[in-house]
């Protein structure tokens, strides 16, 4: 399977409007203006009609990611190989498809649970991007083909989601990491997988060995041009008592500066800028220690 972007979440609410305020007063955000007026909160950063759909619903949770294929011959492949794989797929119809802004849509699960779609045929919205809050632009490659940045998922079955990934849906990995936050001898501490799909960005998936999160989700990210926008979105983020998660920092594998916040789901926003854009044909996986080169100083995990 050849994915070529992670495209957009769509996040179940119990109060969108709360992400629409979030995502336009806090990131900057679009609110998209070509999407149906159907209650749900459609959020732009770039040439894509939306790359946040928050949805109305029972739960507060990360509902799935939408995972992007080149075209309807890959996108039936994929259907292929599911079927092949014994995976359970549901091929949305068209409106579905239609409210996707996208011409196929199928949806699925990984094997820890999360919510996944992948599709084909990615409309484009040109109605121009105006960040709210004057954001120069998010960084999304040529027509948004890096995708908006990348999700921390949970997987409460940490091998066998990875292999998932790798060997199912083609993702390559970037980096490895394994975290032990008790000196006990019995906790085996967790492991971090960082993944990447067909696009320079260092990883676009992370899959975070846990078994406690009922939120779908450990963290987004989206990454900004330029320094100065990560410090403006910082000094929001303070002013609007918002909980910041994770100090400012650089991580070790991918160079991103960056800080964490808290968002109205519950999981984390990372908002950084300066990721490395990686070539990987010549590219070993590899084995990191450290998260950071400095700060980064997280919340301790409740
Ligand atoms: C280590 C790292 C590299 C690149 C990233 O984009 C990135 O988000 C991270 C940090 C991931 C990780 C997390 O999301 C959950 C809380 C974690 C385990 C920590 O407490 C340190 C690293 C954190
Ligand atoms: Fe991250």
């Amino acid at each position: 399977m050849d994915v070529r972007s992670l495209g957009y979440v769509v996040i179940e609410s119990t109060e969108p409007k709360k992400w629409l305020e979030y995502g336009r007063d806090i990131l900057g955000l679009m609110p998209a203006t070509t999407m149906p007026d159907d209650g749900n909160v459609y959020l732009r950063m770039d040439e894509r009609p939306f790359r946040f759909a928050i949805v109305k619903g029972e739960r507060d949770r990360l509902r799935c990611c939408g995972w992007e294929l080149r075209d309807q011959g890959d996108f039936d492949a994929a259907l292929t190989q599911f079927a092949e794989a014994g995976v359970a797929v549901t091929v949305a119809d068209d409106s579905t498809a239609k409210a996707r802004r996208v011409k196929g849509l199928a949806s699925l699960q990984d094997p820890s649970g999360n919510g996944i779609e992948v599709y084909w045929g990615a409309e484009l919205d040109y109605a121009r991007f105006v960040s709210p809050l004057g954001i120069r632009g998010f960084e999304t490659g040529f027509n948004g083909d890096m995708g908006f940045g990348h999700a921390v998922l949970p997987a409460s079955r940490l091998a066998e989601t990875h292999t998932f990934y790798k060997e199912l849906m083609g993702f390559g990995d970037s980096d490895y990491m394994h975290f032990k936050f008790s000196p006990d001898p019995d906790d085996k501490g967790q492991g971090l997988h960082f993944m990447h799909v067909n696009n320079p960005r260092h990883h676009s998936l992370a899959l975070y060995e846990d078994q406690e999160n009922s939120l779908g989700c450990v963290h987004l990210m989206v990454e900004v041009h330029e320094v100065d926008e990560v410090g403006y979105c910082l000094d929001r983020v303070e002013a609007a008592g918002i909980p910041v998660v994770s100090s400012l920092g650089r991580h070790t594998n991918d160079h991103m500066l960056s800080f964490y916040m808290a968002t109205p789901t519950g999981f984390a926003m990372e908002f950084g800028t300066g990721g490395l854009k990686m070539e990987w044909d010549n590219f070993t996986p590899t084995v990191t220690s450290l998260p950071s080169l400095w700060g980064h100083k997280f919340a301790m995990p409740e």
